[in-house]
């Protein structure tokens, strides 16, 4: 198969959404879908073109997805080639002065930019956003638990907590036909830019918008329990204990705290889905057959 052919529908993807969708686009149609495209979903050029198709097609049948993207892996390419080797802390990037000016020009000039071309590419028309274009997203400095010793937070540099979102740009350009492709960056009262974890800014995004639905690409089957096996659904009371005892860990931690909160405020269906299943997004919102894990306030 050339690489041409292989970003178009497959026949039997076809089938199966034009056969099953019917439904789901009347209960759909007009309402926000909010996904996080994660930085490991996003490094096959086959599943980058897959991806930018579903998001066309989901806008052309009158739903309107907004795309919040990620890019640790190629955050962490770029300070390798200065150099610099990437630390997390509970999934959080520590960030000092150079890496934010790195964090910055990979998220907002190279990735985001990226996907707003591939979008257009496929007939779409994307607008790329930081969370500084329209006072989106304002931040301030994370003080992050510290479990050894409560009384004093780690200090993870310029790593934001989002303090409000002003989603009126994000509406502005729904209401004209546009996709919104929002980075994580943040802005402060102090005049500073801040680093924020692209799971956190989906899924507070996908609150403040009312959104639908929230879709996470990553790239597992979806989460998995300590023997590895694909849990289809998760709820509250599973998830405090699996934080608990390490089985959810690094970059699901953020990502598994998003979700909830965001089932917990009001978003109707929250799921992780397998970005490496080509065409992942019409199997997860047009059919009856789901490709991840939905997490479940209860
Ligand atoms: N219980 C779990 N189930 C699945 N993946 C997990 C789990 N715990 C930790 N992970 C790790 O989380 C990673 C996904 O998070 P991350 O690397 O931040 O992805 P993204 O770039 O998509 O946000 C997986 O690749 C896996 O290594
Ligand atoms: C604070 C923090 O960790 N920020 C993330 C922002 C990008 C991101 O979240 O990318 P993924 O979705 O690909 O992991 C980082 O610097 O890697």
């Amino acid at each position: 198969m050339t690489d041409s052919t292989a970003t178009a529908l497959e026949p039997a993807i076809i089938a199966r959404v034009l056969s099953e969708s019917l439904p789901y686009i009347r209960q759909f149609h007009g309402k926000t879908i909010v996904i996080k495209y994660g930085g490991n979903a996003m490094t096959e050029e086959r599943l980058q073109r897959s991806f930018a198709h579903d998001v066309v097609l989901l806008k052309l049948i009158g739903l309107n997805p907004v795309v919040v993207h990620g890019g640790g892996p190629q955050i962490d390419e770029a300070l390798n080639r200065i150099g610099k080797k990437g630390e997390f802390i509970q999934g959080m990037r520590v960030t000092d002065n150079e890496t934010m000016e790195v964090v910055e020009w990979v998220l907002g000039g190279q990735v985001q930019q990226d996907i707003v071309m591939m979008i257009n590419e496929a007939g779409g028309k994307a607008v790329g956003l930081t969370g500084k274009d329209g006072g989106l997203i304002r931040a301030r400095k994370k003080l992050m638990p510290n479990k050894e010793d409560p009384d004093k937070p780690l200090d993870i540099g310029f790593v934001g907590d989002i303090t409000q979102v002003d989603p009126s740009v994000v509406k502005a350009l729904q209401d004209d036909q546009f996709i919104p492709v929002i980075s994580p960056i943040g802005f402060g009262e102090d005049g500073m830019a801040y680093n924020i974890n692209a799971d956190v800014v989906a899924g507070k995004m996908a609150e403040v918008l009312s959104a639908e639905k929230l879709l996470m690409m990553t790239n597992t089957p979806g989460v998995l329990d300590k023997d590895g096996n694909l849990l289809r659904e998760l709820s509250a009371r599973t998830i405090d204990a699996m934080f608990e005892d390490g089985t959810i860990s690094g970059g699901m931690l953020p990502k598994i705290g998003s979700a909830l909160d965001a089932a917990r405020n009001g978003v109707r269906s929250v799921h992780v889905v397998d970005g490496r299943v080509p065409h992942c997004l019409l199997l997860e919102v047009l059919t009856d057959q789901g490709v991840g894990t939905m997490i479940s306030s209860r």
